[in-house]
């Protein structure tokens, strides 16, 4: 198997491509450039989420064969089984597809390779800001723009009521409402797509994102790459009992509540975070 830096080089490139082929959609560039916006779960899928889903396996198959790998993407996923390969991609064309749509710019592609249920290497791309993000277990976050890759990490030395929120536009509900209004950070700023969310954190213009499941919840896919892009970087990404992620569990689904930080004040926010839902109605 090749080295994880060859493979990041691979993944990186995949990225790139990926990024250009969502803007051809996204700009109308490219021909045919109609979405046929259909709903699957009762969220959208477009012709782009396809053709780059497609654009991303055919191109981290070639390079790294199914041998070694499973690959999960949003787009071809079916199975409920967990797969038994020790490394397994997983992948979201297109993060943020109802942004896409609306052209608010607030869409990323997301890259992950998986070893035993925790990421060891990510890309989170933002076509948009032209940005990508890569990381690697233990090596640090990069941030690659057409000027070359430079190290980014979160800030720190606020007031906890003084953090910023990064918050769904789409997929919100009474709970995580009422956890939100009662939380002490009262600043917050509406992004769409994890990545984008993820990004804004890094980037040092949001502290804090918090993801809590309702009828639905977010996939293995959102939160894989957006993870260890914010950890490598300084941040922290926990359940609210404070324990890490796990992902190819064989349920793709993230329930519960979901807390990114720029570190600081994880676990104090970890805690409120638990206290409020202890006190929120149950029947809300
Ligand atoms: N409670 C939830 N239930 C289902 N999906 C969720 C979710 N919260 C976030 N997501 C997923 O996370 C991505 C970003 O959502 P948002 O912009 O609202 O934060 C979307 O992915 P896709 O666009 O890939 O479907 C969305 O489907
Ligand atoms: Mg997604």
């Amino acid at each position: 198997m090749k080295d994880l830096q060859e493979i990041l080089a691979i993944a990186r490139a995949v990225g790139w491509g990926a990024a250009d082929i969502l803007r051809s959609y996204y700009h109308g560039t490219i021909k045919d450039s109609d979405l046929e916006v259909q709903y699957k779960q009762n969220e959208p899928v477009t012709v782009a989420d396809i053709a780059v889903s497609q654009y991303i396996l055919e191109n981290l198959q070639a390079a790294l064969g199914n041998e070694d790998f499973a690959y999960i993407s949003e787009e071809t996923y079916e199975s409920q089984s967990k797969l038994a390969s020790n490394y397994v991609w997983i992948i979201d064309p297109l993060d943020g597809t109802k942004d896409f749509i609306k052209k608010t710019g607030e869409y990323a592609i997301h890259i992950a390779l998986v070893k035993e249920r925790r990421p060891v290497l990510a890309v989170v791309v933002v076509p948009e800001a032209e940005k990508l993000y890569y990381a690697t277990k233990g090596g640090g976050t990069f941030r690659e723009t057409r000027n070359g890759s430079i190290p980014v990490q979160v800030s720190s030395g606020k007031r906890i009521e003084d953090l910023t929120l990064v918050v769904s536009r789409s997929h919100r509900h009474e709970k995580l409402n009422y956890l939100l209004q009662n939380l002490p950070c009262q600043n917050q700023k509406s992004v769409g797509s994890v990545g984008c969310k993820i990004a804004t954190i890094v980037e040092q213009q949001a502290d804090i994102y918090i993801s809590l499941s309702g009828k639905s919840a977010p996939k293995d896919w959102d939160i894989a790459a957006p993870e260890l892009i914010l950890t490598e970087a300084g941040g922290k990404f926990t359940y609210f009992d404070g324990t890490p992620l796990q992902y190819n569990t064989g349920d793709i689904n993230q329930w519960g509540g979901l807390l990114a930080s720029s570190s600081e004040y994880h676990e104090i926010l970890c805690q409120q975070a638990r206290d409020v839902l202890a006190h929120s109605n149950p029947s809300s």
